[in-house]
């Protein structure tokens, strides 16, 4: 079942202070962004990767996509101020797929069963995202104090990939910018215009390379990959 994924790489990466995007930063010689990128370049059903990159970073994406042979990319889009604002600039570059997945730059440990998974889910559903049961007891904290212990029962931590139905995201994006909403993950917006998401078992080594502690987990899981 064939899908074309959008790859957000345009963000600043402040909470990694590596100065540089952190999407560069090398894990055992090749750049993050080039491991999120090979995994859809190895997957069958992936027909075409949309980069949403930082205008100013093209010529250096541009290079390393060719001097790592990158060959499914279709466009390379330049970013928004948020998040939300690159993927709907890399949505409306989706030409030939009815099923799109949206997965963060720096996630470069999605596997492709998990890929399938989300596909087969949101051809069904209209949109599938994977997540894990959260481990921690959670709490909502206000100037430094406890007001509450949230029940951790129904809490789960979201992931990317996420996918959909490319007519359902796009509505739901449009309307969200209508509204002046912003969103931390592309799901919500689609549940705010009432639609159905479907939870797939996340991988808890799936991080997002947020601050520099994740770059000693991302070493560890390297050294424990098995590829598939
Ligand atoms: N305006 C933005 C912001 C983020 N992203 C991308 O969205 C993904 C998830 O965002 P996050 O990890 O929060 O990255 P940054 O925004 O770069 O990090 P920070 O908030 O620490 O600056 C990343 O691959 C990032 O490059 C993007 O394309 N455009
Ligand atoms: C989309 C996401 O990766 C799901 O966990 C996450 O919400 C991105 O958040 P950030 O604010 O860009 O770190």
């Amino acid at each position: 079942m064939m899908y074309e994924v959008v790859i957000p790489a345009a963000g600043q990466g402040k909470r990694m202070k590596a100065g540089m995007n952190k999407q560069l930063i090398e894990l055992r010689n090749e750049p993050l962004i080039v491991r999120t990128l090979k995994v859809f370049e190895n997957d069958e059903w992936c027909r075409g990767i949309i980069v949403v990159i930082n205008e100013a970073e093209r010529t250096q994406f541009e290079q390393l996509f060719s001097r790592f042979h990158i060959k499914k990319i279709t466009a390379v889009v330049g970013g928004g101020k948020e998040r939300q604002h690159s993927v709907y600039n890399g949505l409306r570059a989706v030409k030939n797929s009815d099923i799109v997945l949206i997965h963060d730059g720096a996630r470069p440990f999605v596997t492709i069963e998990q890929i399938h998974e989300l596909v087969n889910e949101a051809k069904e559903h209209g949109a599938a995202i994977p997540a894990v049961r959260v481990k921690d007891t959670v709490k909502k904290v206000c100037d430094q104090f406890v007001e509450e212990t949230v029940e951790r029962s129904g809490l789960w931590a979201v992931q990317t990939p996420q996918a959909f139905h490319v007519s359902l995201v796009l509505r739901a994006h449009e309307q969200a910018q209508k509204d002046g909403y912003i969103g931390t993950d592309d799901a919500s917006l689609v549940e705010r215009i009432g639609g159905k998401v479907k939870i797939v078992e996340g991988d808890y080594r799936n991080i997002k390379l947020t601050t520099p502690d994740d770059l000693l987990f991302a070493e560890v899981i390297l050294s424990n990959w098995v590829s598939s």
